[in-house]
C-alpha cells in the first residue's frame, strides 16, 4: 500500500502543500480575528473595517484551498483503491489450487468487500486526514508559541494525559478489529453457503434449523462489534473531554494574563481560536489513529503476493513424447489412507485413453496430480522426462485443459463463457462449438452466442453447461485433454457424438474418466484402464480387455 502511495507521488506532494498552506489561512483567520477585538475595544473604526475585510479574503482564500485540498484527496484515495483493489484479486488468482481450496472463500469474499472498505475508510482517509490534521495542528501550536508561549504550555500539558488514554483505546481497538476480521469471514462464508443451499433448504423444509445456525453465526458477529463499538464510544468520548479540558485552560490562563496586563483580550481570543485549531485536530487526530490502526489491522491481514511458489519454474512449450507417472505415492493432504501406492503408468503423445472404474478408486485423483492440484508424496510425474514440479504452472495450464463434471458457468454471455474473454476468431469459436455439440443451441437461441447463460448458468440445463465446459476447453487447442466425467449430463447420443469428434482430434492426447460404458466408443480409445483401489488393474484396447475376461468385462457386461 505504501508503494501505491508513493506511486502517486505528484498528487500527494501537491496534498502537502495544500496542509501547509490550509493552516496558514486558519492562522490568519485568528489573527484576523485578534486584529477585530483589539481594533473594537480601541474603537478604532478604521482598522476595525480594515480587520473585517482581511478577515472576509481570507475565508474565502480557506474555503478556496480546503476544496481543493478534500478534492484532491478524494482522486488519491479513489486512484489508490482501484489500483490496490487490482492488486488484491491479482494475488488471490495468483494463489496455486492448494492455497486457494485450502481456505474459505467467504476469506477472500471478505477481503474483496468488507476489508476494502476498511481500508479506504479507516486506513486511506484516516492516513491523509491525520497528515492534514497533524499539520493544522503543528502550525498552530508555532503560531501560538509565537503569540504566547506560557498558555501554549499550559495548554499542551493540559493534553498530555487525554492524549496518552486515546492512544490506549486505539491499541485495543485495532486489537479487536482482528477478532471482528474473522467474525466477518465465517459470518460472509456462512450466508454465502446459506444462500447457495436455498434449493436444498427450501425442498428439505429444513428452514428453521438453517434460521437458528444463522443466529448462532449472527449473534457472535453482532457481539464482537458491540464490545468494539464500547471502545469507540470511549474513544470519543474521551477525546471531547480532552477538547474542554484544554479549552478551560486556554481560556482560565487567558484570562489571568489579560489580569496581569501582560496580553490583550484580542490575544487571548487569537490563541483560543487557535488552541481551537489544535484541539480539533487533536480530537480528530486521536479517533483517527483508533482507526487508522485498525484500518493497518485489515490492511496487514491480507499479504498481497505477486508470484506463488508454482509461478517461479521452468517453461515447457510443447508436449513431444510421453507422459510419465513414476512409482508415486499419494495421500491427500491430512488423510491417512494412501490412494496410491508405488503407482506407474506412461501415456504417449497422442494416445487416446479412457479410465473406468469403482466409484472412489482414484481416478480423478489421478488427474488432479497430473495438474498438480497436489503433489505426490513420493516418486515423481514427468511430461517429456521433465518433473512437473519443475514445471511452471502457467505452461502447465498452456499445455493441457481439464474439464469436470462440476462446470462453472460465469453470468455472462454463451461467447465469454466459452472464450473466457481471450481473443479467437469466429472461425474457431465456429469450430469448437460444432465439436461441442452445442450447434443447435446456438442456432435455435434467438441471441445465438449472445445468449446470457445467467448466474452460474441457471439459464442453461446440466447438458448444455457441460458442452459449453467442453467448447472452452477445445477452443483452447492445448496438447492433452483432460476430461473428468465431463459428459454424465448429457444422453448417449450426444455423448457419442462430442466423444467421437475429440478422439479424431489428430495428435490430441486424451485423458477420458468416464463412468459411461458405451462398447461404440470404448472401441475408439487406443487404451483402457481399469482402476481398482488406487491399481491399474488392467490396461489394454476394449477388445484386450473384453477377451481377458477380468474385472473390466465383468463390469461392461452388468452395464449392458
Ligand atoms: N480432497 C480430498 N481429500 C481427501 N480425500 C479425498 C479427496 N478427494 C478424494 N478423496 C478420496 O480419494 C479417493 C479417490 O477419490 P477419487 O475422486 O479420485 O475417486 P474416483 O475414482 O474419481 O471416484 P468417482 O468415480 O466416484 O468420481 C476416495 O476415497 C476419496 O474419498
Amino acid at each position: 500500500m505504501k508503494q501505491l502511495i508513493k506511486n502517486h507521488q505528484k498528487a500527494f506532494y501537491a496534498f502537502m502543500i495544500f496542509n501547509i498552506l490550509v493552516p496558514l489561512t486558519n492562522i490568519a483567520f485568528a489573527y484576523a480575528i485578534k486584529g477585530i477585538i483589539d481594533s473594537g475595544m480601541s474603537q478604532n473604526k478604521e482598522a476595525l473595517t480594515q480587520a473585517v475585510l482581511v478577515g472576509a479574503i481570507v475565508i474565502f482564500i480557506y474555503a478556496g484551498l480546503n476544496f481543493l485540498s478534500l478534492r484532491l484527496k478524494n482522486k488519491l484515495v479513489r486512484q489508490i483503491m482501484s489500483r490496490y483493489k487490482n492488486k488484491v484479486l491479482q494475488s488471490i488468482l495468483d494463489r496455486d489450487y492448494r492455497d486457494f481450496s485450502n481456505e474459505k472463500s467467504g476469506k477472500f469474499i471478505s477481503v474483496l468487500t468488507e476489508n476494502m472498505k476498511k481500508i479506504e475508510q479507516d486506513y486511506l482517509h484516516q492516513y491523509f486526514n491525520i497528515s492534514k490534521n497533524l499539520s493544522l495542528m503543528i502550525f498552530s501550536l508555532l503560531a501560538m508559541f509565537v503569540g504566547n508561549w506560557f498558555l501554549t504550555l499550559l495548554v499542551i500539558i493540559a493534553s498530555i494525559i487525554p492524549m496518552m488514554i486515546s492512544g490506549f483505546i486505539g491499541q485495543k481497538s485495532a486489537s479487536l478489529q482482528n477478532r471482528a476480521m474473522i467474525a466477518d469471514q465465517k459470518y460472509l462464508a456462512k450466508v454465502k453457503d446459506i444462500l447457495a443451499g436455498f434449493l436444498v433448504i427450501k425442498s428439505f423444509n429444513v428452514k428453521d434449523a438453517i434460521c437458528e445456525d444463522y443466529s448462532h453465526e449472527s449473534e457472535k458477529f453482532d457481539e464482537i462489534y458491540f464490545i468494539k463499538g464500547k471502545f469507540d464510544v470511549l474513544a470519543n468520548v474521551i477525546s471531547q473531554l480532552s477538547g474542554m479540558i484544554v479549552f478551560l485552560v486556554a481560556f482560565g490562563g487567558g484570562m489571568y494574563l489579560v489580569f496581569n496586563g501582560s496580553t490583550t483580550i484580542g490575544s487571548v481570543t487569537a490563541i483560543v481560536q487557535l488552541v481551537n485549531f489544535v484541539v480539533m485536530p487533536l480530537n480528530e487526530i486521536g479517533m483517527g489513529m483508533s482507526k487508522f490502526r485498525e484500518g493497518q489491522t485489515t490492511l496487514n491481514a491480507f499479504e498481497v503476493k505477486d508470484v506463488t511458489g508454482l509461478q517461479t519454474g521452468e517453461t515447457k512449450e510443447y508436449f513431444d513424447d510421453v507422459i510419465s507417472f513414476s512409482n508415486i505415492d499419494f495421500s491427500y493432504p491430512n488423510a491417512e489412507e494412501k490412494i496410491f501406492n508405488h503407482l506407474s503408468l506412461k501415456i504417449k503423445k497422442g494416445e487416446k485413453i479412457a479410465i473406468v472404474g469403482m466409484s472412489g478408486s482414484g481416478k480423478s485423483t489421478l488427474l488432479n496430480l497430473l495438474l498438480r492440484f497436489y503433489d505426490v508424496t513420493s516418486g515423481y510425474i514427468s511430461i517429456d522426462n521433465q518433473d512437473i514440479q519443475a514445471i511452471s504452472a502457467e505452461s502447465l495450464y498452456n499445455l493441457m485443459t481439464i474439464v469436470q463434471q462440476d462446470v462453472y458457468i460465469f453470468d455472462d454471455t454463451l461467447r465469454a463463457n466459452i472464450t473466457l474473454n481471450q481473443s479467437f476468431t469466429d472461425e474457431e469459436i465456429k469450430k469448437a462449438v460444432q465439436q461441442s455439440g452445442l450447434e443447435s443451441y446456438v442456432l435455435e437461441n434467438e441471441l445465438g452466442l449472445q445468449a446470457l447463460c445467467g448466474e452460474n448458468g441457471s439459464n442453461l440445463s446440466g447438458g448444455q453447461k457441460q458442452r459449453v465446459s467442453i467448447a472452452r476447453a477445445l477452443i483452447r487447442k492445448t496438447p492433452i485433454l483432460l476430461l473428468d466425467e465431463a459428459t454424465s449430463s448429457l444422453d448417449n447420443q450426444v455423448t457419442t457424438e462430442i466423444e467421437s469428434s475429440i478422439l479424431d482430434i489428430q495428435n490430441l492426447t486424451a485423458l477420458v474418466v468416464t463412468h459411461k460404458l458405451n462398447e461404440n466408443i470404448l472401441k475408439k480409445y487406443d487404451r483402457i484402464l481399469f482402476m481398482k483401489d488406487g491399481v491399474i488393474v488392467e490396461d489394454g484396447s476394449f477388445s484386450d480387455l473384453m477377451d481377458r475376461r477380468g474385472e473390466f468385462c465383468k463390469l461392461f457386461e452388468l452395464s449392458v
